[in-house]
C-alpha cells in the first residue's frame, strides 16, 4: 500500500512492497542515560534535550509566537461590510487550502473506495474534534449526539480515543465502555488483551477495567509520576496569581492553560505565564515542552506520542503489518500530527486534520469542526451498513 504524497490527490494504492516493518515500536524506544540517572528504563530518547534559554529568549522568542498561534481565533457573527469582506478572503483562503486538504465528505467515495475489502480502525483525538473547543477544560463536554455518533461507529470499526488529557477524565467524558482509551497523549494506554507482541512489552501490565474486563495497561513514562506531580503542584503554586491562568493534571503531562489570561495585557500575562513553565522547567531535564491549543505542555522525553500509541493499538488489535487495515486518524491538535505523519510516511492510513483555518499539516484530508467530523462518522455508519446488504 502507498499513500502518494502528491497532496491535491491524496490517493492510496495497493500493492507496493514494504521493505521496513511499519511498526517499530521496541526498537523505537531508543535509549538515552541521563548521567546521574535514577531511571532504568529504555524508553528516553536518544537525542539530548535542549537546555531551556535565558528568561530573555522566551520573552522574545518562538516560545511567544508558538503561544499566539497555538490556536485558530473563532468566527465572530457581524453584519459590519470591512469584516465580511475579510471574511469572504477568509473562506477563498480556505478553499484554496482545501484544495491540498480535501474535505473528508466531500472526498468520501474517495475515501470508502480505497477501504473496499479492507478493515478500517478509527482513532479519534478528543478536544477540539469530538467536543468543541471552551474556556474552561473541564467544560468540554460533547453532545449527546456526537456521543450516539462515536457508539455507532464503534459497532462497525475497532475505535480508540487518543487524548492528551489523562485516561480517566476523557474515559468519564465520553462514557462509552466500547471503546479504547488511550491518555497523556498516548502515554497511558489501555487496550485489548489479544496475545499479540505487545501482551510482552516490559511496560505492559495485565489489569482489569471498571466492568472487570481483563485489558492491558501500557505506560510507558509511569517512572516520571511523581516527577510530573512535583511539577503540577509548583506550577500551581506559581502560577496562583494569574487571573485566568488553570493548571491541569493530565497524569503523565501537567498542562498549563493560558486561553482565559487577559487579553488586554496579552503580552505581558502569557510572558509571565512562560516565564514560570520556563523557570520550573528548567530545573528538570528530563522534561519537555509541547504547545497546545492555548496550552503549555510538561511532558517526559521519552520516544512516545500519539503516533507510536497507534501503532501499539494496532499490533494489540494484531492488526499490524496487515495491507488489509486502513487506520483513519481524526485530531485538530499540533500533538495529532505525530499520528498524521506516522501514517504518511508508514504509508499506513489517512490522516484527518479538523480545522476551520488553514495550517500546514501532515493529514491527507480535512474535517471544518466537530460537527463535519459527527457527519463524517455516520456517513462511515451507513456506507458500512449499504455495504453489507
Ligand atoms: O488531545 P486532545 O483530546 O485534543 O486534548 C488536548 C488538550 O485538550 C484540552 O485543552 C484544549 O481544550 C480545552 C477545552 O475546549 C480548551 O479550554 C483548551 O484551551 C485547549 O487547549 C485539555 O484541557 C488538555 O489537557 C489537553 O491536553
Amino acid at each position: 500500500m502507498d499513500i502518494k504524497s502528491n497532496h491535491a490527490a491524496p490517493v492510496l494504492t495497493d500493492p507496493v512492497p514494504i521493505n521496513k516493518p511499519r511498526l517499530g515500536i521496541y526498537s523505537s524506544l531508543l535509549a538515552y542515560s541521563p548521567s546521574g540517572a535514577a531511571f532504568s528504563s529504555s524508553l528516553y530518547l536518544t537525542i539530548p534535550r535542549k537546555k531551556p534559554g535565558k528568561l530573555d529568549d522566551v520573552r522574545s522568542s518562538s516560545w511567544l509566537d508558538t503561544m499566539k498561534s497555538s490556536s485558530p481565533p473563532r468566527k465572530k457573527l457581524t453584519k459590519d461590510f470591512s469584516i465580511d469582506v475579510a471574511t469572504n478572503d477568509a473562506d477563498v483562503t480556505y478553499r484554496n487550502w482545501m484544495l491540498k486538504y480535501p474535505s473528508a465528505l466531500t472526498s468520501f467515495e474517495q475515501i470508502t473506495n480505497y477501504a473496499k475489502e479492507k478493515k478500517i480502525v478509527l482513532f479519534l483525538d478528543y478536544d477540539g474534534t469530538l467536543s468543541p473547543i471552551v474556556d474552561d477544560p473541564d467544560c468540554a463536554f460533547m453532545s449527546n449526539s456526537m456521543r450516539s455518533a462515536v457508539k455507532n461507529v464503534a459497532k462497525y470499526f475497532p475505535t480508540a480515543i487518543i487524548s492528551g488529557r489523562r485516561r480517566d477524565k476523557v474515559n468519564e467524558f465520553i462514557g462509552l465502555t466500547e471503546l479504547y482509551y488511550a491518555g497523556s497523549h498516548g502515554m497511558d494506554i489501555m487496550g485489548p488483551v489479544k496475545n499479540s507482541v505487545a501482551d510482552d512489552h516490559p511496560n505492559c501490565i495485565r489489569s482489569a477495567d471498571k466492568q472487570g474486563k481483563a485489558v492491558n495497561l501500557f505506560q510507558p513514562a509511569s517512572e516520571f509520576l511523581p516527577m510530573i506531580d512535583e511539577v503540577f503542584r509548583s506550577l500551581v503554586e506559581n502560577t496562583r496569581g494569574i487571573k485566568g491562568a488553570k493548571v491541569e493534571n493530565n497524569k503523565f503531562c501537567a498542562s498549563v492553560h493560558y486561553r482565559k489570561v487577559d487579553e488586554k495585557v496579552i503580552v505581558a500575562s502569557w510572558t509571565t505565564v512562560a516565564e514560570i513553565v520556563h523557570d520550573i522547567l528548567k530545573d528538570y531535564p528530563r522534561l519537555r515542552l509541547t504547545h497546545g491549543r492555548k496550552v503549555l505542555e510538561i511532558r517526559p522525553v521519552i520516544n512516545w506520542d500519539k503516533g507510536k500509541a497507534v501503532e501499539f493499538i494496532l499490533e494489540s488489535l494484531g492488526l499490524s503489518n496487515c495491507d488489509d487495515v486502513l487506520p483513519i486518524y481524526v485530531g485538530d491538535d499540533r500533538t495529532d500530527e505525530d499520528a498524521f505523519k506516522m501514517l504518511r510516511e508508514g504509508n499506513q492510513g489517512y490522516g484527518i486534520l479538523v480545522s476551520s483555518m488553514p495550517k500546514e499539516s501532515n493529514a491527507f484530508y480535512s474535517l471544518r469542526d466537530p460537527s463535519e467530523v459527527m457527519e463524517f462518522l455516520k456517513s462511515l455508519v451507513r456506507w458500512k451498513k449499504l455495504s453489507a446488504l
